[in-house]
């Protein structure tokens, strides 16, 4: 397939895969400063650029309407992400952000906006490195102008603005397959809520399964089962950093959080990110930690309903208590709060809890991409300790 964009990028190249003589690292040099191009890229001329400030109301509800209406759905278009506003917030304004990577295109005339990509801030290990990185995400371009060329722009554009800042190098997630995954990992979905899966035509009744027996197969008890399980507080911060930066040191590709990024990433937000810990009755050690991040979809052409309420597992460590009992209890948790479904990715050890606790195989893929930065080695899932929103 012709790549007429990425096989201008400083990526892996398909035509590279099989060749050991090019060195893991950085692929291109940093470029200095003075040479970085000042100005933006050019638009078609009925576009202009347009830094969007999330923490400006309007701004940010510009930004949810164009994604609400024109974001990611799934092949058979049956759901469309519908990230909250709030979540937006969290999600670009980690430690450190810029503002300037934040970025909209308008149409001159009307002022509407109808594109937007975005970058904050994240170091990121591979192998022994730790490589200062922009996540890029949020890439979105209105339904009523796309295949024409204008997401390369978008994508220069925010590599021109994170190149000003002196970083060179970037991490993505996407469903698309171009030059050149790093991993390429799989969803799998637990059932909270069958008969509503079922009613959208996400999920269907099981061979010889009757509505109430598939009801009953899914069903979670009312209350956790670990002592000592409870939700995370600020006072937890020193202590989950600590665990968590141990647990991650065994992927060959990590984020190397400080307490400042466990602080924004990790502590409770209502309707945006839980998560919880279990502290030993007896020690008061913090042994295991869960979290699951918010994200809603909009239900595409149902009568009867209009929101898919979903969890994401996001980051969990299990220490002391086995990972099946700390997940079944993020399940109960997530029932407790009405989640229709508990989505999880078969990255890190993900895949020793997913049959057990019946999940089932989604049929979307999502591949693992870095910007400049070549890695020689295709990760399995479970070399993987990263997880984009
Ligand atoms: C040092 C810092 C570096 C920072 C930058 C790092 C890199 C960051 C990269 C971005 C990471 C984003 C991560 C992220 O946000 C998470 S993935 C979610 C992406 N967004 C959506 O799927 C929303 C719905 N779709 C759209 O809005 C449009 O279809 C988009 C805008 C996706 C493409 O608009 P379009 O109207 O459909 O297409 P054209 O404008 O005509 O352009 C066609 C070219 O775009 C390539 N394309 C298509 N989808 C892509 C995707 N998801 N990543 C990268 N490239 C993608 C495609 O291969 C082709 O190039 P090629 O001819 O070479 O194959
Ligand atoms: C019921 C299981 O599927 C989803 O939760 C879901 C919801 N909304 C989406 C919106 C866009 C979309 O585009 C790929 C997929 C979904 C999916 S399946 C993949 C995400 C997970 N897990």
């Amino acid at each position: 397939k012709r790549h007429k964009f990425w096989e201008t990028q400083p990526v892996g190249q398909f035509k590279d895969l099989g060749d050991p003589s090019l060195p893991e690292g950085p692929i291109e040099p940093p470029t200095p400063l003075l040479e970085v191009k000042q100005e933006p890229y050019n638009l078609p001329n009925l576009y202009e650029w347009i830094t969007c400030d999330m923490n400006s109301e309007d701004m940010c509800s510009e930004v949810y309407n164009l994604l609400t209406n024109n974001y990611v759905e799934d092949d058979e278009n049956m759901f469309r992400f519908n990230y909250s506003k709030e979540f937006l917030r969290w999600a670009l304004h980690p430690p450190g952000y810029f503002t300037s990577w934040h970025i909209g295109v308008r149409v001159k005339s009307s002022k509407k906006l109808v594109a937007f990509i975005t970058g904050v801030p994240a170091r990121i290990r591979a192998r022994d490195t730790v490589v200062n990185m922009a996540e890029i995400n949020f890439l979105c371009v209105h339904k009523k102008l796309r295949s024409k060329r204008l997401a390369p722009v978008m994508i220069k554009e925010v590599t021109r603005r994170v190149h000003l800042e002196n970083i060179w190098q970037a991490a993505y997630t996407a469903g698309v397959v171009i030059p050149t995954p790093i991993s390429t990992c799989q969803y799998w979905h637990r059932s909270l809520n069958p008969k509503k899966l079922i009613d959208v035509g996400f999920s269907r009744l099981g061979a010889r399964m009757t509505m109430s027996r598939t009801i009953k197969l899914y069903k979670l008890p009312d209350s956790t089962s670990t002592p000592g399980f409870r939700k995370m507080e600020p006072h937890d911060i020193p202590a989950v950093t600590r665990l968590l930066r141990d647990y991650l040191s065994q992927f060959l590709v990590a984020p190397d959080f400080d307490e400042n990024d466990i602080e924004h990433w990790l502590l409770p937000r209502e309707d945006v990110v839980e998560s919880f810990l279990v502290e030993s009755p007896e020690t008061h050690e913090i042994t295991d930690f869960c979290s699951f991040y918010t994200l809603p979809s909009s239900i595409l052409g149902n009568q009867n309903y209009s929101t898919l309420k979903a969890a994401y597992s996001y980051y969990n460590v299990s220490t002391k208590t086995p990972l099946l009992q700390l997940m079944n209890d993020a399940l109960i948790v997530a029932k407790r709060k009405d989640y229709d479904v508990f989505n999880a990715l078969d990255v890190m050890q993900n895949e020793g809890f997913l049959k057990e606790l019946k999940f089932g195989p989604g049929d979307g893929k999502l591949h693992y991409y870095l910007y400049n930065y070549r890695l020689n080695h295709v990760m399995r899932p479970s070399e993987l300790g990263l997880v984009l929103l």
